[in-house]
């Protein structure tokens, strides 16, 4: 049952997502749009899961997409699995398929299923299977495909207009910060682990140069690019900094620029909402035992993100 990462050298290398369809309402593709046909799997825990409940969240589709939440607790033989509410607050089990744990999910879907089981994945409840778990597509899907039932339809956080800056920002965010944390922690020799960490502290470094002079990170408009660094950053402080030895700084004493950009969005309307603290550190604490033997989880949250922050100034024009 339990599949690896590949790691070659000691160094971790995240699998490529399988299921990669689209909802839109292109003719003949399987996948239509419609209000609750589909269902979100997440874990709140997770980074990337996380991106799709800020997204259905901004663009108001509650309602037109159920979610399950997994346990925070990620076993290393079973993946993943549901619980109610009683048993673990925040969590909410999987009300479609009623299983116990999301890898019967993967096995529905496709009975020779041989990757890992990840968060988040897209069910579509008509057809009985995956449409897609990889977040970076399911935002882009979330941010229009479902506009006739969303509360704030036209919203988008990928503008035309923007898209080749988007890109290529998220780019080097991913490679270096989203997964840059994950390949310090995981990493297995001094050597990846050296090298990663310092990968991470030279774009942290980068991104607070952007948020210096610039309210978001593709200037003063809020996108795709800000949530995709926002539930890593979130988790900086109290998760990556300790438990995955990004050691270099934080951004609490570190990082002032970020530190406000952080606070920005996480007092948007219902991104706070979005983040469950005790899911988060628990999760990565008491699932990663070999990292975390004790799994004794710390008590640090991180900077206190309701801290209010003002009118944005750019650091040339500040006195
Ligand atoms: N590329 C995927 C990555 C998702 C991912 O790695 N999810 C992790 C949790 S943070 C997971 O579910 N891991 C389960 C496992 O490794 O068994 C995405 O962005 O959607």
């Amino acid at each position: 049952m339990s599949i690896r990462w590949k790691t070659t050298k000691g160094e971790f290398v995240r699998q490529v997502s399988s299921f990669r369809n689209t909802v839109s309402a292109e003719p003949g593709n399987p996948f239509q749009p419609a209000p609750d046909r589909y269902h979100l799997y997440v874990s709140t825990a997770c980074p990337w899961a996380h991106r799709t409940l800020v997204v259905r969240a901004l663009k108001g589709l509650e309602d037109v997409l159920p979610v399950s939440i997994v346990d925070w607790h990620l076993a290393s033989d079973k993946g993943w699995h549901f619980s109610d509410a009683a048993t673990t607050p925040g969590a909410i089990p999987d009300t479609v398929n009623g299983f116990a744990y999301l890898h019967e999910l993967y096995f529905k879907a496709d009975p020779e299923y041989s990757a890992r089981f990840t968060v988040p994945v897209l069910w579509d409840k008509q057809l009985g299977t995956i449409v897609n778990n990889e977040s970076s597509e399911i935002i882009r899907m979330l941010n229009t495909a479902f506009d006739e039932w969303s509360s704030a339809p036209g919203l988008t956080f990928y503008p035309e207009s923007l898209r080749q800056q988007i890109d290529d920002v998220n780019a080097w965010i991913y490679d270096q910060i989203n997964n840059g944390v994950y390949k310090t922690g995981f990493a297995t020799t001094q050597d990846a682990y050296e090298r990663n960490c310092k990968a991470v502290f030279a774009a942290l470094a980068r991104v607070e140069d952007i948020l210096a002079e610039s309210e978001f990170l593709v200037g003063s408009t809020f996108t795709e690019a800000d949530i995709r660094l926002f539930t890593t950053m979130v988790r900086f402080d109290p998760v990556y900094h300790t438990h995955f030895k990004c050691t270099s700084g934080t951004v609490a004493h570190d990082f002032p620029n970020i530190l406000r950009w952080l606070r920005r969005v996480y007092q948007m309307p219902k991104i706070a909402a979005t983040v469950d603290m005790d899911h988060i550190k628990k999760h990565y604490y008491v699932s990663h035992i070999k990292i975390n033997p004790t799994q004794v989880v710390p008590l640090w949250d991180g900077p206190d993100l309701t801290v209010p922050v003002g009118e944005f100034v750019p650091r040339s024009q500040r006195k």
